[in-house]
């Protein structure tokens, strides 16, 4: 089997990388024609994956055309450039492995929305849960959901994918596995501003659960299943990301919360944090759905330029409500 990914950041490399591992012929599209060539000739990201040596069976290329042939094709670019990278790319029937975690701004559309759109006959599938990419990369232990409708194509998927240190749980909640994704990444910069300003263990542990609660309170609405939020995909990463520095997301919120503007946080980043992207455009889509995100909104207000002092008394302000809700 040939694994095509489409997106040469830090997880479409590690992800190259346990294909590889798996035996598998990879063919890897990066935008970079720096990384390109690191990759051909070094074995090396240096821009995106310091430090870990890539097998030597990833071929690397700028040229998107060529993922023609392969068999499978992980979508690993940032939510925001699915839709051009995947116009640029012939796809036809072959099955998309769906790996960013976020919503499209403008549309408000979820990843799979997009790639329904852009390639209406390709199956597609949903790879999500808690894994940062050098960890993958480094061969730890890590386990992750692997959503599809169709259970014979999940099946092989998952034997193609998984690896001794990489363990799929199967799910055919495909927008479940992919709402926990795109919310977490908004929640975690919450988690870092309680970190950046000082608020401590409690307050973190408070937003995580109540952050959980406005995961969940979406997801069902817009058609998730509660187990699949409570799963790897959502409640597993959302602990990991929301827990250390490691992540971009709650690094961002650890600027935040110390006073810095997402302005000069977000300028001349090379790497990606998605919750910046996904939470206004989350909070429109709560509001259509009538869904109340608390946490969503103080995230948008501390982006907006909000100080961290106001937005958390504002939260704490809010009138006494049952935990259930
Ligand atoms: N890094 C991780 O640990 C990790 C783990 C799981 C999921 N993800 C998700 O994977 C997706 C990709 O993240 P990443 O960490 O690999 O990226 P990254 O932060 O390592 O790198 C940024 C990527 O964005 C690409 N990019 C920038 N501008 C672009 C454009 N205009 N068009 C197309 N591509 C462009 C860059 O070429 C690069 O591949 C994100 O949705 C992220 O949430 C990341
Ligand atoms: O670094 P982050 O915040 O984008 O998180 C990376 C992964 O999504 C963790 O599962």
């Amino acid at each position: 089997m040939r694994i095509g990914v489409l997106g040469g950041g830090a997880w479409g490399t590690a992800l190259a990388q346990v294909a590889a591992h798996g035996g598998r012929d990879v063919l890897l599209w990066a935008r970079s024609r720096d990384v390109v060539d690191a990759v051909n000739r070094d074995h090396l990201n240096p821009l995106f994956l310091n430090d870990i040596k890539l097998s030597e069976t990833i071929v690397a290329t700028t040229d998107p055309t060529r993922m023609r042939d392969v068999d499978a094709l992980l979508v690993v670019v940032p939510a925001q450039h699915v839709g051009t990278v995947l116009a640029a790319t012939p796809v036809g029937q072959t099955p998309l492995i769906l790996c960013a975690k976020g919503i499209e701004a403008g549309t408000r559309r979820l990843v799979g929305e997009v790639a329904r759109a852009a390639h209406p006959a390709a199956p597609i599938a949903v790879l999500s849960g808690p894994t940062f990419a050098h960890e993958v990369a480094r061969g730890l232990p890590t386990a992750v959901t692997l959503a599809c409708e169709d259970d014979e194509l999940r099946a092989r998927l998952m034997d193609r994918l998984a690896a001794p240190h990489f363990r799929p749980y199967a799910s055919n909640d495909v927008i479940g596995a992919e709402i926990g994704g795109a919310v977490k990444n908004v929640l975690a910069i919450g988690c870092g501003v309680v970190e950046g300003a000082g608020l401590g263990q409690n307050a973190r542990a408070a937003l995580i659960a109540r952050g959980f609660a406005e995961m969940t309170r979406f997801g069902l609405a817009r058609g998730a299943r509660a187990e699949t939020l409570a799963g790897l995909s959502g409640l597993g990463d959302l602990v990991l990301t929301c827990s250390s520095t490691s992540s971009r997301n709650f690094s961002l919120g650890v600027g935040l919360g110390r006073g810095d503007t997402a302005a000069t946080l977000l300028q001349d980043r090379r790497t990606v944090a998605e919750g910046a992207f996904t939470a206004p455009v989350l909070r429109q889509a709560a509001g259509e759905a009538g869904v109340d995100m608390p946490v969503t909104d103080a995230v948008c207000r501390l982006l907006e330029g909000a100080p961290a002092a106001q937005v958390v008394g504002d939260l704490l302000a809010r009138p006494l409500r049952d935990e259930g809700r």
